[in-house]
């Protein structure tokens, strides 16, 4: 394909696709987009990161990630349009156009490549990444309990043949040691929205404990006019809350680590459905699902700025 213009966004697609769909997109936003490998898998393919930035140096940033769990298919079809969302809305959108006039956004849309590939290939409900490691004979780690902040805590598990696997140590897995080098490295990340599927929720840390964060009257308060926000568009409903209050106890998780380096306003989706459908979710549902979470992820920014 030589442009995104044959692309469907109410399309689930390959990696080979989605690959091909960030070279063309970039070449067709380099005015505002561009692209950064930020490290490779175990089975050695690219992490991809996009960044849409209108000037400036080390700008205050956000973080968006989707994808870390491989069969959540409608994570990448949702950070897909939110991208060309973006681009479309910069010069238009007076609250979008404001975020990036003062602040980057950093885009990973294929955080799991190797489980994404093979749940085209072999397993489609297949969560974790493909590590291997010798006289270990079950595959992969779930790279949301492989973070440092209470790795291998409750919520977690030490069984390498379990779905919650949390590795042998944090960071072991390269697809999060190059987020958390990135993330360090750049120093400036004010946000992180790190989106799963599904359930219908949008989580604030902590997920390995009960405690309330420092700032939880805050961030619920966010939380409540984000989910607002998605309730206009299709009347859909989400809850809001902590993880471990709100969901489960989970330990290792990405948002806990952010919010423990020192990232304010981090938060965790879970997508559409509740349940019906699931990980399958059809793809008449991705438009819907990427327009309710676009007004959701566009009020965590423009809080982030104001803040
Ligand atoms: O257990 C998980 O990692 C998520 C719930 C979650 C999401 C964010 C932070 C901590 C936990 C649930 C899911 O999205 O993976 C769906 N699932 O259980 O497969
Ligand atoms: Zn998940």
């Amino acid at each position: 394909e030589r442009s995104t213009s044959s692309f469907s966004y109410s399309s689930y697609h390959t990696l080979e696709e989605i690959y091909s769909w960030i070279d063309n997109f970039v070449t067709e936003h380099s005015d505002i987009v561009s692209k950064i490998q930020i490290g490779h898998s175990f089975e050695n393919r690219s992490i991809l990161v996009l960044k849409f930035s209108t000037g400036g140096s080390q700008r205050r940033a956000i973080w968006i990630d989707t994808g870390i769990h491989s069969r959540e298919w409608i994570t990448h079809a949702t950070g897909i349009w939110t991208a060309k969302k973006i681009v479309s809305e910069y010069g238009k959108d007076r609250i979008l156009t404001n975020i990036l006039n003062a602040m980057d956004i950093f885009m990973e849309i294929v955080t799991n490549p190797d489980g994404f590939a093979f749940t085209h290939s072999m397993n489609r409900l297949w969560r974790k990444n493909k590590s291997t490691r010798p006289g270990i004979f079950c595959i992969g780690v779930d790279l949301n309990r492989n973070w440092k902040s209470g790795f291998g805590g409750n919520g977690s598990n030490n069984n390498p043949c379990s779905e919650t696997y949390h590795g042998p140590c944090p960071q072991s897995e390269s697809e999060v040691a190059a987020i958390v080098d990135f993330i360090t490295a750049h120093g400036n990340i004010k946000a992180l929205i790190s989106i799963h599927s599904y359930s219908q929720m949008l989580m604030y840390p902590y997920g390995r404990s009960l405690e309330p964060v420092s700032n939880q009257k805050e961030l619920y308060n966010l939380a409540k006019d984000a989910v607002q926000a998605m309730y206009g568009v299709h009347g859909i409903e989400y809850i809001y809350g902590s993880i471990s209050t709100t969901l489960y106890v989970a330990s290792g998780i990405t948002v806990d680590w952010a919010y423990d380096s020192g990232i304010k306003y981090s938060f965790s989706f879970e997508l559409r459905d509740t349940g019906r459908y699931g990980f399958l979710l059809p793809a008449s549902q991705i438009v819907p699902t990427a327009q309710e979470t676009w007004m959701a992820i566009r009020t965590i920014m423009e809080h982030t700025q104001n803040h």
